[in-house]
């Protein structure tokens, strides 16, 4: 069986400031797309500005890439990121039923936030993008107390207590760049629509009720669908929401 997939570049380091930090320090020295495994991140960065802590044992890779499509493209490899990461989870658990997605890119296990993603982009001088880094962090032997996250926020877990499942960082990086290198193949093949619906059919809390919340708002309605564009589309008393960047809960 394949254990790497061809085209991609690899970096293991021992240890790095946030492996995000690193993939826009050698963007612009890529040939094509690589992995950037970190085995122990001292300034790791989580979304909206906050710290994300990993200690030994647990995932903290990127994926940085040069892409040529429009901003708005690219950035729905939110979603090729999260499938990739669900078929990772499967494919080291072997426990499909166990794992759903989280708009917009978080995974949950067993309704606990076992992993996230932090999406970077910088462009480039005369417009367009000059890269994308895609930044992943997996509690996998460890998962940060309750009372260091957000009041509200989904109560973080990690793999090993949760199912049993001893994974080095090593193995499942293996596992996601195979299943990352799959979806892209799909997004770049059949574009957003087959990836939409893959994300669906794995949603957290679709058809429920729940909360958007931006730094300026809070949008509380059902969960209708993502649209198109990757938006999350609430049904409020108003009328049909469509929101493109926001905190949910539950
Ligand atoms: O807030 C989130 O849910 C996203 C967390 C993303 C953390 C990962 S760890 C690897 C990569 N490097 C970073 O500094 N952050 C991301």
């Amino acid at each position: 069986m394949q254990d790497w997939p061809s085209g991609y570049g690899k970096r293991v380091l021992a240890e790095v400031d946030s492996t995000n930090a690193e993939a826009a320090r050698i963007a612009a020295s890529l040939t094509g797309p690589e992995w950037i495994l970190g085995l122990r991140q001292t300034k790791g960065r989580g979304r909206r500005g906050r710290p994300w802590n990993d200690p030994a044992g647990n995932f903290a890779a990127t994926l940085v890439m040069r892409p040529v499509e429009t901003p708005d493209q690219i950035a729905l490899r939110s979603f090729v990121a999260s499938l990739a990461l669900y078929d990772a989870f499967v494919a080291v658990s072997g426990r499909p039923d166990a794992f759903a997605l989280k708009w917009p890119n978080d995974v949950l296990l067993n309704g606990g936030k076992v992993a996230g993603i932090l999406l970077e982009s910088a462009g480039a001088v005369g417009g367009g993008m000059s890269h994308l880094s895609i930044g992943i962090g997996v509690n996998l032997v460890s998962a940060p107390e309750p009372e260091n996250v957000e009041a509200g926020a989904t109560h973080p877990v990690a793999l090993l207590s949760e199912t049993g499942a001893a994974v080095t960082p090593e193995e499942f990086l293996n596992a996601l760049a195979l299943s990352y290198d799959r979806y892209e193949t799909q997004f770049s093949t059949y574009g957003f629509a087959p990836i939409r619906e893959a994300w669906l059919a794995r949603a957290a809390r679709l058809g429920e009720v729940i909360t958007a919340r931006t730094s300026r708002d809070e949008t509380v309605g059902t969960f209708e669908t993502v649209d198109t564009s990757g938006n999350l589309v609430l049904k409020t008393p108003q009328g049909y929401v469509a929101i493109p960047a926001a905190d949910v809960f539950f």
